[in-house]
């Protein structure tokens, strides 16, 4: 029986199916690559430990609220060119959602009161930024200009697996110029590129942050590709908002998938990558089953993928060696507030960030980043109310060895300091509370099944651009990873991406 015939007559598959593929869970990653593969005729099933679709990009209900996992700063919902990979990703199986643009990508309250607003239009960006930085107005425009050629290069070619030759070989004869600029930007970080046209060290300070904010390390260590997507992306794509939710994009994939003969099955760890001469074969479910496919991927962290569905003993080096170039970024300190509509002066931004001390940038709750999402879909949130969002770098060691008492205690005084510098930018933020929820790094390990909540890979020191983030197959054959532990890295667009090249690199190996 075919996979679609099995999802038409509401059979199910059992212990003897051989799938073509395994995706272990189903964040943005595994299920970019799960549909993908799905519409290209491969059977395919997804396992996901927890109860819904979406990881990192899923949501839950409170109260009349609905929050989102984690941020609600889109990019990949553009209408054209080639880097709209949500877009594209939906519509390879049939789905659509209706986004709502966001005027402003982010609002920065920064040091001194510097003040800066990331305009959707690029010209009016700049404008704002010529007008706070007179003196370097001219190296600020070059050196957004420079991200233009990077963006320009990428959206001018389709995006698939760059370990894939005759796909790397076909783009190269279509487009010569556009890969020969590629090669040029992969190695290269931001930092390198604005200090040609930049020397005012608050302008560099800047520059840092606008990295920070997606990539949790400055502008030194920032990759060149990644920045030319996100620095330009934003005045082209757009920044848009799912409405419903973020959730709804993984919903809608998990619809896709289904409509294409494909299936996932929640609540269903895997707690083991079987392999047979040294080759992935199957996984073990925590239940104790076994089930099997010709291809095993992980959408696990990497550091999962290696030491815990692994045996940690028999790590490749080739792992070793990016753990030692990589390590995981901090996790976050979120608060899913309610707040009374009345917190938020009309013409409040979505997005916001909150830095008082740039000394503090990369430091533990240094940085306070803010989505209120109801600003866009007011639907999110009971009548005269707003969520708001507040997150915050946090490290797992932080919060071990608490007591469940101390846990709490903990929690509610963290939370308390970030309300009360939120005050600064939303006055009668305390008095206009309605609910809140508190995520620690534990809260993201538990119900992402992320390594101690880690956000994703950072750099343990400066390298070469993207040059060492490791494409989709592993060196246990049978075995590839997808998301953001794979190249580009973070964020749901780059994670997007390597599930386009996943099921690229899969389906060319399956011969499809
Ligand atoms: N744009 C934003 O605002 C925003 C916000 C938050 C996160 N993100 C991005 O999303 C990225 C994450 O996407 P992703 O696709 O890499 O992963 P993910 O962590 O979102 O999803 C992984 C999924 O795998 C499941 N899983 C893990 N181990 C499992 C196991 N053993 N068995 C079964 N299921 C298992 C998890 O439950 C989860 O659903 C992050 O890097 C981050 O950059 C973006
Ligand atoms: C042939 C020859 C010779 C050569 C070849 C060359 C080539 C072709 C190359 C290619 C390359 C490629 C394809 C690449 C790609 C890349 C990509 C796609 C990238 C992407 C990226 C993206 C990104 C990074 C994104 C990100 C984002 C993020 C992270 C976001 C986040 C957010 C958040 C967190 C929010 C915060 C804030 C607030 C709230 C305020």
């Amino acid at each position: 029986m075919t996979v679609s015939a099995i999802a038409e007559t509401g059979a199910s598959f059992d212990d003897r199916t051989t799938f073509d593929a395994i995706i272990i869970g189903s964040g943005i990653g595994g299920l970019v690559t799960a549909t993908q593969l799905a519409a290209k005729g491969a059977k395919v099933l997804v396992l996901e430990r927890y109860l819904i679709p979406g990881g990192s990009a899923g949501y839950f209900d409170r109260q009349g609220y609905r929050f989102d996992v984690g941020a609600s700063m889109i990019f990949g919902f553009g209408k054209q060119g080639t880097t709209n990979l949500l877009t594209r990703a939906l519509a390879a199986v049939g789905e659509s959602i209706e986004t709502v643009a966001d005027a402003v990508q982010v609002q920065y309250h920064l040091p001194k009161d510097l003040d800066i607003k990331v305009h959707r239009d690029y010209e009016q960006f700049l404008q704002e930024l010529a007008t706070k930085f007179p003196q370097s107005a001219s190296g600020i425009r070059k050196f957004y200009d420079e991200c233009w050629q990077v963006f320009n290069c990428l959206n001018a070619m389709d995006l698939l697996s760059l370990e894939e030759l005759r796909y790397l070989t076909r783009v190269f004869f279509q487009h010569p110029a556009s890969c020969l600029g590629l090669v040029k930007y992969l190695p290269l970080n931001v930092g390198d590129i604005a200090r040609k046209y930049i020397r005012d060290p608050e302008v560099l300070k800047f520059i840092d942050i606008e990295c920070y904010i997606w990539s949790v390390v400055p502008a030194e260590m920032t990759p060149m590709i990644n920045a030319g997507m996100v620095f330009s992306d934003r005045h082209y794509g757009g920044i848009n908002y799912p409405k419903g939710g973020v959730g709804q994009i993984a919903q809608k994939l998990v619809s896709g998938l289904e409509k294409a003969g494909g299936k996932i099955q929640y609540q269903s760890r895997v707690t083991k990558i079987v392999t047979e001469g040294g080759r992935a074969v199957g996984v073990e479910l925590a239940n104790g089953k076994t089930l099997r496919a010709k291809k095993i991927v992980s959408n696990a962290t990497r550091w999962d993928t290696f030491e815990q569905l692994l045996p940690p003993a028999e790590m490749p080096s080739k792992e070793r060696k990016w753990q030692e170039r990589y390590q995981k970024s901090p996790a976050f300190l979120s608060l899913h507030l309610g707040v009374e509509a009345r917190v938020l002066p009309e013409g409040t931004e979505c997005h916001h960030v909150l830095l008082e001390d740039w000394t503090q940038m990369e430091q533990p709750e240094g940085t306070i980043f803010v989505s209120i999402p109801t600003l866009l879909d007011p639907s999110l949130a009971p009548e005269g109310h707003h969520i708001i969002h507040a997150f915050t770098p946090s490290w797992m060691s932080d919060w071990q060895g608490l007591s469940p008492t101390e846990y709490q205690a903990k929690k509610e005084e963290r939370a308390g300091v970030v309300i009360d510098r939120l005050e600064r930018i939303f006055p009668g933020l305390n008095a206009g509370l309605d609910f809140m929820e508190i995520g620690t790094p534990r809260t993201h390990r538990r119900f992402l099944g992320r390594a101690d909540g880690s956000y994703g890979p950072i750099p343990r020191r400066k390298l070469p651009g993207l040059l060492n983030m490791p494409f989709n197959r592993t060196a246990v054959p049978g075995l590839y990873c997808v998301g953001d532990s794979t190249f580009p890295g973070q964020g749901l667009n780059a994670v997007a991406f390597s599930g386009f090249a996943c099921a690229h690199r899969i389906a060319a190996d399956l011969g499809m």
